[in-house]
């Protein structure tokens, strides 16, 4: 390893564009993200970006607890930190309480602002003078908004401010959207945890969220519906461990493949994959798959030659390996007991792209593996799929939920989905093609695009790497004590160790379709569940990710799904009506047309 201090002009470009680097590993702005892919499209970038950090208050919470952990996540470091919270989300009584803006607005204005070198001071300068977006966080108020605590500058050059709370921020305004980066809260109401929720997830980053509650019930309900990739119950969201809690955000908080920092797969973004011949094994049985794997493949078995089918079937028992060693099960390797830090997987969003000359057997392949994660999929392919898939993508289950999470699937070549990935813009795309410059080619036509996570890898038989595209990584942080005394309420339930391997695997006719391990849920013993992947979450309508109205081309009219448009969001787009299908903002509702 060699530390080279360069400027971020020419000689930064030089460096990050250069043929010779191969990856390039960042941790700043979802602009500086942007900013490298804008000069070279298919830069493998590695990237912890911005966030628009809240913490939800509900009025089971301890209010006096929570005002004393939104200062510190909100302030420390100057609100310089990339976890900060930026937002406090008031729900029900605790929106209208005086009691509790006193107490903020005393805590805020207590703290010691100065120099460092002062041991008494608890809140720093500004790495550098606020820029033109901080200073308008600083000093200018939106439409209805007030100061709680207006922030002023203490010093000749700007670098010295004390803490700000502004109050009032509404739904879909610029405090609410954007991040400053520096020492400024918003508050904003909600009148229900479903809607405070919806205001926490209508941004567009996903790195930390936290909630206060000593409700059981409202922890898990939001342990189920937020979308961040760090979260917290009861403590402060800065202040992330290796380990002990993964980091690492979700939607426009990372750039690249999403592997958390101080994870179990931070490692394999820095390598690379091929895979090795293997001989065929002789035996055709599908015995200890899902009956939703097995039945992809049973489906697609007529399209396939022996050695085809050989290749999937290996593929798919390593899944179920690499599932019950790594991902079904949600961990806490720390095992501390004041604290439960627990990581888990979710299913994700992703197309998955067969290009004209690729293998069918290394699509079913990779589907296989997305239909054991549960991840939401459209599939592309250059031809037609096998005909006993398409019954299957329609299929319900005994309690009539979708059998398979394939939302749709589209016949196109290779430049109708070029030209649908550039307007669209889906979060994840598996390419399984034959051509090793084909990922590369697709990041140049999206130019670049933050937005887009391209797998193109060749396709393997280990599940241990088939699965990572087809899973989101979170970790949850919660409190396990009020005042030194283990709290029950947040006990490890056993439930969040249950997986395939402790008796409940998903064989065949056993499991009818169920998932082992429910999402996060409160027992009748007041413990809060932790799940894993959980229960098919199956959209019709734009693509997994899309965050506009996919256009219609698929010739496969009869197994496709209809695609009148997205669906799943309550409220319509203020512009173009329409809905949205994901990150939506059902309390405020946001521009998706432009
Ligand atoms: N997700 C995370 O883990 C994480 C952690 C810390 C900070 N951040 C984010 O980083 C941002 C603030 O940090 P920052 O001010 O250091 O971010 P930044 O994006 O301005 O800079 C990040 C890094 O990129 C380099 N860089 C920027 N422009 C460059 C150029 N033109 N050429 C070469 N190098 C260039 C900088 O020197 C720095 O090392 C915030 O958005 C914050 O949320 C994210
Ligand atoms: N580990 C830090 C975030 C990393 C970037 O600043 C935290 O959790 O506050």
């Amino acid at each position: 390893m060699t530390l080279v201090d360069i400027d971020e002009g020419e000689l930064g470009r030089a460096l990050i564009t250069a043929p010779e680097v191969g990856r390039v590993v960042l941790t700043g702005s979802t602009e500086t993200a942007a900013l490298f892919r804008g000069w070279k499209p298919e830069l493998r970038l590695l990237a912890e970006t911005s966030g628009k950090n809240s913490i939800i208050v509900t009025p089971s919470a301890d209010l006096d607890l929570a005002v004393s952990d939104i200062v510190k996540s909100a302030f420390g470091n100057a609100g310089q930190k990339c976890s900060a919270a930026s937002l406090a989300i008031l729900v029900g009584s605790v929106a209208t309480s005086e009691r509790f803006r006193r107490q903020l607005a005393d805590a805020v204005t207590s703290l010691a602002v100065g120099q460092p070198t002062d041991p008494a001071v608890q809140m720093g300068p500004l790495v550098e003078p606020p820029g033109d977006k901080l200073t308008a966080g600083l000093t200018r108020l939106g439409p209805g908004e007030s100061w709680l605590v207006e922030p002023r500058r203490l010093d000749d050059d700007g670098r010295l401010w004390s803490p700000g709370v502004r109050d009032g921020v509404v739904a879909g305004s610029a405090f609410h959207r954007i991040e400053y980066f520096g020492p400024v809260l918003g508050l904003m109401s909600a009148a229900t945890l479903e809607e405070a929720v919806a205001l926490q997830n209508a941004v567009e980053y996903g790195l930390t969220a936290g909630i206060h509650s000593l409700d059981a019930g409202e922890v898990a309900q939001w342990l189920d519906t937020v979308q961040a990739g760090n979260l917290y119950v009861n403590r402060p969201i800065t202040g992330a461990i290796v380990r002990r809690q993964p980091f690492g955000g979700w939607k426009a908080s990372s750039v690249g493949p999403g592997y958390k920092a101080g994870g179990p797969n931070a490692l394999l973004a820095h390598g690379s994959w091929r895979p090795v011949p293997a001989a065929a094994s002789g035996d055709l049985r599908l015995d200890g798959l899902e009956a939703r794997v097995a039945s992809v493949i049973e489906a697609s078995q007529p399209a396939l030659g022996y050695e085809e089918f050989d290749l999937v079937r290996r593929g798919a028992l390593s899944d179920a390996a690499a599932w019950a060693a790594e991902f079904a099960t949600a961990r806490d390797v720390s095992g501390l007991e004041v604290e439960r830090n627990v990581f888990r997987y979710r299913p994700a969003d992703v197309v998955v792209r067969l290009a004209e000359g690729a293998s069918m057997a290394e699509l079913v392949r990779v589907v296989a593996a997305g239909v054991l994660a549960r991840a939401s999929i459209r599939i592309s392919s250059s031809v037609p799929l096998p005909a006993g898939l398409l019954p299957l993508v329609q299929a319900t289950d005994l309690g009539g939920a979708p059998l398979l999470s394939i939302t749709g699937i589209d016949v196109e070549p290779d430049a109708a989905f070029a030209s649908r990935v550039v307007a669209n813009h889906p979060d994840r795309i598996r390419l399984v093609s034959a051509d090793p410059e084909a990922g590369d080619a697709l990041a140049r036509a999206t130019g670049g695009s933050p937005d887009v996570a391209i797998w193109a890898d060749p396709v393997t038989a280990a599940g241990r790497i088939e699965l990572l595209p087809f899973l989101l990584e979170q970790a949850v942080s919660i409190t396990a004590h009020r005042f030194g005394a283990i709290d029950p309420r947040s006990r490890r339930s056993s439930s969040e160790q249950r997986g395939p391997a402790h008796g409940r695997a998903p064989r065949s006719n056993r499991s009818r379709f169920r998932h082992p391990i429910a999402p996060a849920r409160r027992a009748s013993d007041g413990t809060v569940s932790i799940g894993c992947p959980g229960g098919a979450r199956v959209e019709s309508g734009a693509w997994p990710g899309a965050h506009r109205r996919a256009t219609s081309t698929s010739r496969n009219s009869r197994s496709a799904p209809r695609r009148s448009g997205p669906s799943g969001c309550p409220r319509s787009c203020t512009r173009c009506r329409s809905r949205r299908s994901r990150w939506a903002s059902c309390a405020a509702p946001r521009r998706c047309c432009g």
